[in-house]
């Protein structure tokens, strides 16, 4: 929403609570501005009729009979946050504006001010925030004559953020697809498709460039926030782009929150070199964390992995899983705590079930430091402190433990210190509003204690006060009463007048009594009647105090989050593994890939475990692209990404769906998986199939791994074979990792040519005319298509499918006939060779050694050894 110039028509006549209205409206005009009226935020003229349209509210007028009308609509305060939370989801920017002093006090209009501005991209509250999920806000810049720009995302509700500097424009919006941020914000001179992009339209805000993307504002916000000198401390002195984009972060910081305290972690530049890149295509095709069709839930990775019980603990899986590492030794690590967890049930069930009472220690400890805590959220607090040194006792019990959780746990901080103030402090049942009192514990703080006793004993002590009057002046028939004029009064009647002592003070004369006031019951009448305003101002002073006090521990605060973050890690990949049934993978820096009755974990949850069949899959230098045929609903599209997800599961340092995996370390993975069109962005399916084709080919490098699903199918048959033929040529070329599923039979010719190319296809029986799937992966080309007998089990009425084989018989006898004779028997021999192929990696090892083996030299033995050798290496491709 974006509103430059806020108009009300000339003709309204301006009351002073409109003038207010309209004077603070000025300055938040891309703003909703919600606007406090006694119990109710009110909204006036356009924002009305956009808040009553999306929240299906009454809009009403605020001057029902006057000429011109105001539009007006409202929300009790008390359900405010409903209301926030479907405006925020909507995309909505919202400016939040109390009454900043007591109304009683004042003079004229009360006093109001915008205390906070809520954004899609940066609420730290519960509003609208996923407990395992991330709330990204990014910012990106593109300096046109430099060719280089920067993004960078944050997460205000955890402090984490970070960027990048890249020379690609497209790495940025690489970057963008795979973020999905919830707010996005650009310069206003950013001429890029973004603007039309209708995926994000909604998520955009455009910021002036000159103010939020200057350099040396970005420089200077920076230096304050990071509480640096130099940029060379955040690895930054060299990256003008991306200091411009953490400045406009920073200013917007300063705008939403309202505050001069920043929050955010110290800033890291990303390093690509280090994770194995899965671009958001990758992800999506693989349906690592939503389904193809962008649903949530079964059949995605995310569902069967994610056993982690606290929030920190699901962020933390989500963020590893879509930036899986690539170095050795972390890999190795992690991979070590996470068999240690595998291996004792009884350690994971306990460590599992403290677990799940910590709260979410990240995001409290944010909401403390900027001042945004409600009193559950200490006890949310206190609970989880009490959980910290129980689980550190429960690890330090354990013996053979992996150093690398040795060095996590040595640094513990059960912080104790907060859980005894907090202790002492937070009723277990506070109320939600800091302003309401009834917060804090008896015997925390004196005064409090003293007005407590008074709101909560004030009869009491006014019972006491009697009886001593009594005693004193032995008038047994003293009585006390209260009327609104003299509030509380002692009565006596008039035939006891001569016992009336000098300091009661006569207010009234009945006909047969007399009522006195006396100062000390005047003292505690006042005291009584403002205890409960006293107490509830008390409580929200000792609130503020506490929370600065907890503040100041925010650093202990967050590491302690992210040790529990970590732990929570490794003990939900130990479960996963447990339950499923995977096991360790071993992990090497060549290039093989050897996996061993490998499943594919997200079909496997939904089918069960008993009714998946398990295959073997083998990479190697002789074996380097596999070109997997078999019939439609085969099986070929899983086993392409079932390979592809146990290598990301490696890397995540967790186990695998199969028996044994070896895995040599991936930088990137890639795929073109199923049609996904882009319509909204303008492309064709055939289109699209076509730019990730060329993103892959201009990327991929020995180290990656594709998956490549029949492409070239979207055009015309000749097109798309040969399309098809020369990609699998380029990749076997430059000898990169690569499952190629097809249904164009003709390109299983292409092993006779390359030696690391192999035939492999999903096995099928027919059976009394039916086609039965066997599911299993077995060297060789498929047979035949069977098109028709899958369109059969789809439920293609009987008269289709008899007309199809009908024509399909004619097709094959006569026109195919010929293209068959010109395509499968002489293909190759009439197909242009392709330049610049290495020979040497092109000669099959075996003939290679053939070579060298001079037969008039060698014994039986020797020849039966070699033999066996050869056995032992080729005939893993068994049936
Ligand atoms: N190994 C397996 N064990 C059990 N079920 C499997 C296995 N592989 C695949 N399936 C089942 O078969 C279905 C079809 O598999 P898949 O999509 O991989 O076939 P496909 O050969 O790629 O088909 P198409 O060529 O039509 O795209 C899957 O959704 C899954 O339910």
């Amino acid at each position: 929403m974006s509103k430059k110039n806020f108009n009300y028509p000339s003709k309204l006549k301006l009351t002073p609570m409109l003038e207010q209205y309209l004077g603070i409206k000025q300055n938040y005009q891309d703003c909703l501005l919600f606007f406090r009226m006694g119990d109710f935020y009110e909204l006036f003229f356009e924002d009305a009729k956009i808040a009553a349209r999306e929240l299906q509210i009454a809009l009403t007028s605020r001057n029902p009979n006057a000429d011109t009308k105001i539009p007006m609509c409202g929300v009790p305060h008390h359900a405010v946050n409903e209301y926030l939370k479907k405006l925020l989801n909507k995309g909505y920017k919202i400016a939040i504006c109390d009454q900043v002093e007591d109304p009683k006090l004042a003079k004229k209009i009360v006093k109001r001010e915008v205390t906070k501005v809520l954004t899609p991209g940066t609420v730290v509250e519960d509003l609208n925030l996923e407990s395992k999920n991330n709330n990204f806000l990014v910012s990106i810049f593109w300096n046109e004559k430099k060719q280089q720009g920067a993004i960078a995302w944050a997460d205000f509700s955890t402090g984490f953020w970070t960027g990048i500097q890249t020379s690609s424009l497209e790495e940025i919006w690489q970057w963008l697809f795979k973020l999905n941020p919830n707010e996005i914000l650009v310069p206003d001179n950013f001429n890029l498709p973004i603007k039309n992009h209708n995926i994000f339209k909604d998520k955009i805000r455009i910021l002036p460039k000159s103010s939020y993307y200057s350099l040396n504002t970005g420089t200077e916000l920076l230096y304050k926030a990071e509480q640096i000198t130099s940029l060379k401390t955040l690895d930054l002195e060299d990256k003008p782009e991306l200091v411009r984009v953490c400045g406009s972060i920073l200013s917007y910081h300063l705008q939403t929150q309202k505050t001069n305290k920043f929050h955010l972690h110290s800033f890291t530049v990303l390093n690509p070199t280090n994770y194995l890149i899965l671009d958001e295509i990758t992800e999506r095709n693989l349906e690592l964390f939503t389904l193809l069709d962008g649903k949530k839930g079964p059949g995605t990775l995310i569902y069967i992995l994610d056993n982690t019980l606290t929030p920190m603990g699901g962020r933390l899986l989500k963020e590893r899983l879509s930036k899986p590492w690539r170095k050795v030794k972390i890999i190795t690590q992690h991979q070590e705590v996470v068999s240690f967890f595998y291996t004792s049930d009884e350690l994971r069930n306990e460590i599992r079930s403290l677990l799940n009472k910590v709260y979410d220690l990240e995001r409290l400890a944010i909401r403390i430091f900027l001042s945004k805590t409600t009193p559950k959220d200490l006890v949310s607090l206190k609970e989880t402190l009490t959980i910290l040194p129980q689980v550190h006792l429960l690890l330090k019990k354990q013996k053979n433990i992996p150093h690398f959780l040795i060095q996590n746990y040595k640094k513990w901080d059960n912080l104790e210190d907060i859980k005894e103030i907090l202790e002492k402090a937070i009723l277990d049942n506070p109320s939600p509003l800091i302003t309401e009192g009834n917060i804090f514990k008896l015997g925390f703080d004196k005064q409090l204690d003293d007005l407590i006793d008074l709101t909560e004993h004030g009869e009491q002590k006014l019972k006491e006060l009697l009886k001593k009057e009594q005693e004193k002046h032995n008038i047994p028939q003293l009585k006390l009463g209260y009327n609104k004029v003299f509030g509380y009064y002692l009565e006596l009647s008039k035939v006891h007048k001569d016992k009336v002592p000098s300091y009661f003070e006569r207010k009234q004369t009945l006909v047969n009594s007399e009522r006195f006031i006396t100062p000390e019951l005047k003292e505690l009448e006042d005291k009584i009647l403002i205890a409960s305003e006293k107490r509830k101002l008390r409580e929200y002073e000792l609130f503020q105090s506490l929370r600065d006090q907890l503040a100041q521990q925010k650093d202990r605060f967050l590491f302690m989050a992210k040790q529990i973050a970590e732990l929570d890690y490794w003990q939900s990949l130990a479960e996963t593994a447990r339950k499923w049934g995977w096991t360790k993978p071993e992990i090497t820096t060549s290039l093989e890939l050897e996996i061993k009755q490998g499943r594919h974990p997200s079909i496997e949850g939904v089918i069960g475990k008993n009714n998946y069949i398990p295959n073997d899959i083998i990479l190697s230098n002789e074996a380097k692209l596999l070109i997997i045929t078999g019939p439609n609903m085969a099986g070929k599209s899983t086993i392409l990404r079932q390979t592809a997800i146990i290598c990301i599961l490696t890397q995540m340092g967790s186990f695998v769906p199969a028996s044994y995996a070896k895995i040599g370390i991936t930088d990137r993975i890639f795929s073109r998986v199923g049609a996904s069109d882009n319509l909204a962005q303008g492309q064709s399916t055939f289109m699209v199939e076509m730019t990730e084709t060329a993103r892959i080919l201009r990327l991929a490098g020995r180290k990656s791994l594709v998956i490549l699903d029949e492409i070239g199918r979207g055009t015309s048959t000749f097109d798309g074979m040969a399309l098809a033929w020369a990609v699998a040529e380029e990749l076997s070329k430059r000898q990169v990792r690569t499952l190629f599923a097809t249904h164009y039979h003709e390109l299983t010719q292409l092993e006779q040519e390359y030696p690391n190319i192999r035939n492999f296809n999903i096995a099928v029986k027919e059976w009394k005319g039916e086609i039965i799937f066997l599911r299993k992966l077995i060297p060789g080309p498929a047979d035949k298509s069977y098109g028709i007998e899958v369109a059969k089990l789809a439920g293609v009425p009987n008269q289709v499918i008899a007309r199809a084989k009908e024509i399909l018989n004619a097709l094959e006898q006569k026109e195919a006939e010929i293209k068959k004779k010109i395509i499968q028997k002489n293909l190759l021999s009439f197909l242009p060779k392709t330049k610049n192929f290495n020979q040497k990696i092109a000669t099959h090892p075996i003939l290679e050694e053939l070579k060298h083996i001079d037969p008039n030299n060698l014994t039986p033995i020797m020849a039966l050894n070699i033999l066996n050798s050869w056995k032992q290496k080729w005939g893993k491709y068994e049936n």
